[in-house]
C-alpha cells in the first residue's frame, strides 16, 4: 500500500513525514495542497485535518495527521527496516519523545513565528514584528546553548546513533539555516554544527531535498 501524503514538498511539517518515509525506504505519493491558493483552508481537506494544517496520511483504513505522530507511527511499523529511530528500550524512547518535545516546543515554535514574521507576512506585504522576531532569536541563541552542551556529550540529541528526535528538527533547522539566513546559530555552535552536518548530510534528507527542487 502507497501512504498518500497529503502537504507539500516545501513546507516543514510534511517534509518531517517524507524524511522518516524515505529514511524506512516506504513507497509514498505526495498530493499537493496548494497553502498559498488555500487549499488545506477547503472542506474537502478540513474533513481529512480539521485544523486546516498540513500534512495528513491516507494508508489503507489509516488516516492521521500531526507530523509527529504520523513519524511515530512508521518508525514503529517499520522498526525492522532501515535505521532503528525508536532506540531499543523504553528508557531510550523515553529519551526520545523528551527530545522531540523538546523540537515542538522549544525549538520549533520558535523558528515557525520567525518564519512568519520575516517571511510569510512580508511575502504577503505586510510588514513582520521585528521586536518579536528579534526576541524570537535571542531565545533560540539560549536552546541551542542547551543544545550545545547536550551534543557535547553525544553525537546525536539522544545517544551516539541517529534518532527520531534528530530526524525532526531537520525542517525547521533547514529553515534556519536557508530561508532565514541564520545559519550563524548554528555555525557558531561547534557541537551543534557537527550534529547538523551529520543528519543533513544523511541520504534520505539529501533524496528530500532534491524531490522538492531546493
Ligand atoms: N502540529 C502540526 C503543524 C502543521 C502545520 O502547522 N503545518 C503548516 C505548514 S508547515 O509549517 O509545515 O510548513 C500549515 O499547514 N500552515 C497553514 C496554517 O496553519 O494555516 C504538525 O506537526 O503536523
Amino acid at each position: 500500500m502507497v501512504v498518500k501524503v497529503y502537504g507539500s514538498m516545501r513546507a516543514a511539517c510534511p517534509q518531517r513525514v517524507l524524511a522518516c518515509l524515505l529514511e524506512k525506504e516506504v513507497d509514498f505519493d505526495i498530493i499537493h495542497i496548494d497553502l498559498d491558493a488555500g487549499e488545506h483552508k477547503r472542506p474537502d481537506f478540513l474533513v481529512r485535518q480539521p485544523f486546516g494544517q498540513v500534512p495528513a496520511i491516507e494508508d489503507g483504513d489509516l488516516k492521521l495527521y500531526e507530523s509527529r505522530a504520523i513519524i511515530r507511527y512508521y518508525a514503529a511499523k517499520y522498526e525492522d527496516r532501515g535505521p532503528n529511530l525508536l532506540g531499543k528500550t523504553l528508557e531510550e524512547r523515553a529519551v526520545i519523545d523528551q527530545w522531540m518535545d523538546v523540537e515542538a516546543h522549544n525549538f520549533s515554535d520558535l523558528v515557525r513565528i520567525l518564519v512568519f514574521q520575516l517571511i510569510v507576512l512580508p511575502r504577503m506585504g505586510k510588514p513582520g514584528d521585528l521586536a518579536l522576531a528579534h526576541s524570537c532569536e535571542k531565545k533560540l541563541e539560549k536552546v541551542l546553548d542547551v543544545y550545545e552542551q547536550s551534543l557535547s556529550k553525544s553525537s546525536y540529541l539522544t545517544g551516539d546513533t541517529f534518532s527520531l528526535a534528530d530526524l525532526s528538527h531537520l525542517p525547521c533547522v533547514r529553515y534556519l539555516m536557508d530561508e532565514l539566513q541564520m545559519g550563524h546559530l548554528v555555525t557558531e555552535r561547534k557541537n551543534v554544527n557537527a550534529w547538523w552536518e551529520k543528519i543533513s548530510n544523511r541520504p534520505a534528507w539529501k533524496k528530500l531535498l532534491t524531490l522538492a527542487g531546493y
